[in-house]
């Protein structure tokens, strides 16, 4: 398995819990997608699975590993796969890039690590990619700083940056959010030819439900927190069973909402469902959380799901 994780639960150090109990798997070549909204626990998940939980929240139960190997505590082994076989692709480059390390030494970076490589050998090696990534390899570009490129430039060096050592899997975490609609495309069909050719595996997270399923096979939703449906993009897209999914599905179609409020912060989290105060469908019983209904690929857990249109 590229990824696998069970049951993550993530707390923060008062006790709170902000994320989990989550399961998740990523079959080799598989393409995921982790949707949920702002404050879900998506980048708590992403910086759990990197190593670097910020000070406050701690991992309290659960497992993860990737290529078989946990990524649970540190060490030499977890260093081998982070940033090699299982990279990361930011939301913000402006904060993931060094400001004061040109674009040569970026791409540089993790072979030198990894790999022992030269930069020389390393940039020889990866110019057909920035060629393609439209990123010119001349040596007046190579020596730019962050700074010097566009946005869409700076998120394709942390694509190229990921790539550099050829990974396994590829965590992308919102990597289109600070595009314009056009470089976002461009983005997005760029990195589904390289997962075609490489036969990679990824994660997209995302809060966009539609760009989710134009990127990935499988979609995962998670609100609060905790997952509330999961299958296949189409299925998800057609004809969605948990209320949030349709919900979603709505806002990625920029209609009206019928349901108000926001997601409670982790403190003030409802019993049950996470989303039953604002769910249009809600009833009483949805104060217990109802077990998961299908296969962890394809199920979802409510009380009280959308019935499919005849
Ligand atoms: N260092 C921290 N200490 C305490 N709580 C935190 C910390 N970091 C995040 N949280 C809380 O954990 C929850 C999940 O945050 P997270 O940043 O993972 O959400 P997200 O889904 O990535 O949101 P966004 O899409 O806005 O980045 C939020 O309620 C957030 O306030």
């Amino acid at each position: 398995m590229s990824l696998a994780i069970d049951a993550l639960l993530l707390e923060r150090v008062d006790g709170v819990r902000l994320l989990g109990p989550l399961s998740l798997r990523v079959a080799p070549g598989e393409r995921l997608g982790l949707v949920g909204e702002s404050g879900s626990g998506k980048s708590l998940l992403v910086q759990t699975l990197f190593g670097v939980l910020p000070p406050g929240v701690r991992q309290a139960g659960g497992t993860v590993s990737a290529f078989d190997t946990p990524l649970d505590h540190p060490g030499r082994e977890f260093d081998r796969i982070r940033g090699a076989r299982m990279a990361w692709v930011p939301q913000d480059p402006r904060q993931a890039l060094n400001p004061l390390l040109t674009l040569a030494q970026h791409v540089a970076l993790l072979p030198g690590v990894h790999r022992g490589e030269t930069p020389r050998a390393t940039l020889g090696r990866m110019a057909p990619l920035l060629e393609r990534l439209g990123l010119p390899t001349d040596a007046g570009f190579l020596r730019r700083f962050p700074h010097q490129l566009s946005g869409g430039q700076r998120q394709r060096l942390c694509l190229a940056m990921a790539l550099s050592c050829d990974p396994g899997l590829l965590v992308l975490d919102e990597p289109t959010t600070a595009l314009d609609p056009l470089a976002q495309k461009t983005f997005l069909d760029l990195v589904l030819e390289l997962q075609r050719e490489r036969g990679l595996a990824f994660l997209w997270i995302t809060h966009d439900l539609a760009l989710a399923s134009l990127a990935c096979e499988r979609l995962l939703v998670i609100y609060g927190g905790e997952a509330v449906e999961a299958g296949p993009a189409v299925h998800l897209l057609s004809a969605p069973r948990h209320p949030y999914t349709a919900r979603l599905l709505t806002a990625a179609r920029r209609q009206p909402s019928v349901e108000a409020g926001f997601l409670p912060a982790p403190q003030d989290r409802p019993a049950g469902c996470p989303f039953q105060p604002r769910c249009p469908d809600r009833q009483g019983s949805c104060v217990d959380w109802s077990p998961w209904q299908g296969t962890p690929d394809h199920g979802l857990r409510c009380d009280r799901p959308l019935q499919p249109a005849e």
